[in-house]
């Protein structure tokens, strides 16, 4: 058998015209040079470009974009002036109009290429009212450039920071947040953390925001118990900041890319802020998970509710259910709620939040699905329908196996990942279980991401 040579049309350090047809997972244009693949950053579909090769593998290369011989109609100059450094956004030459559709266009193709499903409808993007100022969580590292203190992004795949006076992406408080500790610790010399080193104090700081009720945490992240000029740095966070209601230390002194230490304290106001959503309050504390788009989040929860189909009689079950949050939408039209999850305080303020919110018909169990799912099987839980909004790895197939077992009418699939995404529709159309319609949900506007909701019902009970 004589084996096929693939010719390498492209060259490093060499540039090449390249024809853009689609964008990748992290925004990057996608293009052909004589058939190959070729990766180009800050390139748009339909455009031409001039790309100067960085890195050839056997299948394709990465490119530098170098000019635009043929601009996109959709391309639009980018709000911020760090855009094509800052790894935070990655869409914002993108009119917002076209990152609806691209984003569309990327659940369609994971579904047709991984998920190989027909016939299902994808509806169009649900866009977000603002695109703009959206996120209610901040988490900025805090580092040196020569002398001076940066607080902002890193630079995409790197762990420079970019420094970033104003972020458009962020809630305006926790741009004061930011603008205030880069102040503090360059005015008063406080030393900031050398992840290289191991040396230095401050760390991260953390912005969250309640959008509803405009409470607002500052999370001071230090590498050392002790915080130097504590006294001046709450003074001048409590003087600039709107909302402030809490600031909180956290210390982390491992060697470690995990923002959050273990040990937490509150050195001003109260522990937690507060938060509402579709009608209940959410005490967030410093390491609670709640989605970072509140206005986008109503509408991705009351889908998931819609497609769940309940009528107050059925019983439900929210797998990954966090802190709860969907496992109380949907127990408002249920007559009871099983939510699971593995991380255990998650658990602890899902309890919480179900009382303060006088929710009874709930029950919050601690521990991997892929255990837990099985124990509900034995014990006789047959959910009308399942709610499951796993991470970004999608679902354990044993986890989708126990679902199927329990013969659900209706399961709701609430995803952030594409891929991982139509890889698990597959496995529960194997099962007999319909990809009916997906609604994805623009709840990262200027960024690569998005979130989907579906609608999958059980074949004999059409
Ligand atoms: C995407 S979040 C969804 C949280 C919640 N539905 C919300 O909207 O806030 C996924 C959740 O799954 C949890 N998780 C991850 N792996 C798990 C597992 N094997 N079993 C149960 N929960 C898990 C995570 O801790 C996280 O809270």
């Amino acid at each position: 058998m004589t084996k096929q040579v693939t010719v390498i049309p492209v060259q490093k350090g060499k540039s090449y015209k390249v024809e853009v047809t689609g964008l990748g997972h992290s925004g990057e244009g996608v293009g052909r040079y004589e058939g190959f693949t070729v990766f180009v950053p800050g390139a748009l579909p339909g455009e031409t470009v001039v790309a100067a090769i960085t890195e050839v593998k056997k299948n394709y290369a990465k490119g530098v974009l170098s000019k635009v011989l043929m601009p996109s109609p959709d391309r639009v100059e980018p709000l911020c002036a760090l855009f094509h450094r800052c790894g935070g956004c990655q869409l914002q030459h993108l009119s917002y109009a076209a990152q609806l559709t691209v984003k569309r266009q990327q659940v369609v193709d994971a579904i047709m290429r991984i998920g190989k499903l027909d016939g299902v409808v994808v509806h169009p993007t649900l866009p977000a009212p603002n695109p703009w100022y959206y996120r209610n969580k901040m988490q900025f590292p805090v580092g040196l450039a020569g002398n001076r203190a940066v607080v902002g992004c890193y630079a995409q795949g790197t762990h420079d920071i970019v420094d970033t006076e104003h972020c458009y992406i962020q809630h305006q408080a926790n741009n004061i947040i930011a603008a205030v500790m880069r102040d503090v610790v360059n005015k008063l010399g406080i030393a900031t953390y050398d992840e290289r080193t191991g040396k230095g104090v401050i760390r991260h700081i953390l912005g969250r925001v309640g959008t509803a009720t405009g409470e607002v945490m500052a999370v001071i992240v230090t590498a050392t118990r002790e915080l130097p000029h504590r006294e001046r740095l709450i003074a001048k966070l409590t003087k600039a900041v709107p909302g402030l209601v809490s600031i909180v230390q956290n210390i982390n002194p491992k060697r470690t890319n995990v923002i959050l230490g273990e040990e937490t304290s509150v050195i001003w106001g109260k522990e937690t802020i507060t938060d509402r959503l579709g009608g209940f309050v959410f005490q967030i504390s410093a390491r609670s998970f709640f989605q970072v788009n509140t206005e986008q989040t109503v509408r991705l929860y009351n889908k998931a509710v819609e497609y769940a189909g309940l009528t107050g009689v059925e019983t439900a079950i929210d797998a990954y259910c966090g802190t709860g949050t969907i496992t109380l939408f949907l127990a408002k039209r249920a007559a009871k709620v099983y939510g699971i999850e593995v991380v255990e305080p998650a658990v602890r303020d899902a309890w919480l939040n179900a009382r303060r919110n006088g929710v009874d018909n709930v029950d919050f169990i601690v521990g991997d699905a892929v255990d837990v799912m099985p124990k509900l099987y034995k014990s006789g839980v047959r959910p009308q329908a399942i709610v499951v909004d796993p991470p970004r790895a999608g679902c354990d197939r044993r986890v989708l196996e126990t679902f199927v077992r329990m013969q659900p009418d209706r399961i709701v699939y609430v995803s952030c990942n594409p891929a991982s995404l139509a890889r698990d529709l597959a496995v529960l159309a194997e099962c007999g279980y319909m990809t009916r319609e997906i609604q994805p949900v623009d709840m990262f506007p200027q960024t690569s991401h998005i979130e989907c909701v579906v609608s999958l019902k059980r074949k004999h009970s059409e």
